[in-house]
């Protein structure tokens, strides 16, 4: 009888280090909660760089409104449009073979209604061929996470801080201190749970409270400045890989230093072109 440790069994079907290389569901990252498996998320933006993150084996890819700030030029992501998702979307799907790409509903193309947030999020399945769409609230946003769920669009919430209301906070503040702000947040957590979304980011709060909430769902919680109990962990991956320029949140852990890496060979180029050392002779045709 041929024996199979648990552990490698265990990997094969990992999230992260799994030997699959079938494109993950949203059933895969159900089934890593009950093995209390923790996973990465990356932000990308366009095909080579998600190609990297999916050769990297990252499971899940998010095409953030974060593209706003990080790629676009605004400066929130309030200005984001279908249209800029819709684009970044395919080509994030086109550079990927194994990872879930899940893509952001921006701000205004679901607050009207479900009926509004179902043509929205049908666009992006379909034009852009992502394999879930997510969008932030909890108690007030989960009509539109029914009626997407039940229509086959599967669903990633987002509650804590909601980064498109941010002209109504008026800055980026921790979410769910005190008492009231906290038993919110777990009723934000059970209402998309209850709606149907097969997962939920919690964004920048305490990570008691975090915890709690992870312990208290059947989903899993996908932590952005939210300590370190949630099931998985996403970042910004121009704030991860150190390409942001000037200040991070507290949050951020950079894994690289590709600024400055970038702004180097910039330099470099520049510098041999000025001097003549490039092109050289083994760049040249005869
Ligand atoms: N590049 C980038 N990274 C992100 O993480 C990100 C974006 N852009 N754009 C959309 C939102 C905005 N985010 C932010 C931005 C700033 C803080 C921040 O600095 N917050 C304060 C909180 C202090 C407090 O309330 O106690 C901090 O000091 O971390 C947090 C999240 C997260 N998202
Ligand atoms: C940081 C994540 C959760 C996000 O919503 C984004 O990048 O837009
Ligand atoms: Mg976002």
């Amino acid at each position: 009888m041929t024996h199979v440790s648990p552990a490698r069994n265990q990997s094969d079907k990992a999230l992260y280090g799994g030997t699959s290389s079938r494109r993950i569901t949203v059933r895969d990252i159900a089934a890593a909660k009950e093995r209390a498996e923790k996973w990465p998320m990356l932000t990308a933006y366009d095909a080579m760089t998600a190609s990297v993150f999916d050769q990297a084996g990252i499971p899940v890819l998010l095409v953030g409104d974060s593209m706003g700030n990080c790629h676009l030029g605004y400066e929130s992501t309030v200005p984001v449009t279908m249209d800029e998702i819709a684009l970044l979307s395919a080509a994030v799907v086109r550079g990927t073979k194994r990872a879930l790409v899940v893509a952001d509903l921006p701000f205004g193309s679901y607050q009207e209604g479900p009926v509004q947030a179902l043509r929205n999020a049908t666009r992006l399945a379909k034009e852009a061929g992502v394999g879930a769409v997510k969008l932030e609230g909890g108690e007030r946003s989960a009509d539109q996470i029914e009626l997407l769920v039940q229509s086959g669009i599967p669903v990633m919430a987002h509650i804590g801080l909601t980064p498109q209301s941010v002209n109504a906070y008026g800055g980026y503040p921790v979410q769910g201190r005190g008492e009231e702000a906290a038993q919110q947040l777990l009723r934000d957590a059970k209402a998309v749970q209850d709606a149907g979304a097969f997962a939920v980011v919690l964004e920048l709060v305490p990570a008691e409270l975090a915890a709690e909430v992870t312990r208290s769902l059947h989903i899993p919680t996908v932590g952005i400045g939210a300590g370190p109990d949630c099931d998985g962990q996403v970042l910004v991956w121009t704030d991860m890989a150190g390409m942001t320029d000037g200040r991070v949140p507290r949050f951020v852990k950079r894994y690289a230093q590709l600024r400055q890496g970038l702004g180097d060979a910039a330099r470099a180029f520049a510098e041999d072109v000025v001097g003549g050392a490039y092109p050289a002779e083994e760049h040249s045709f005869h």
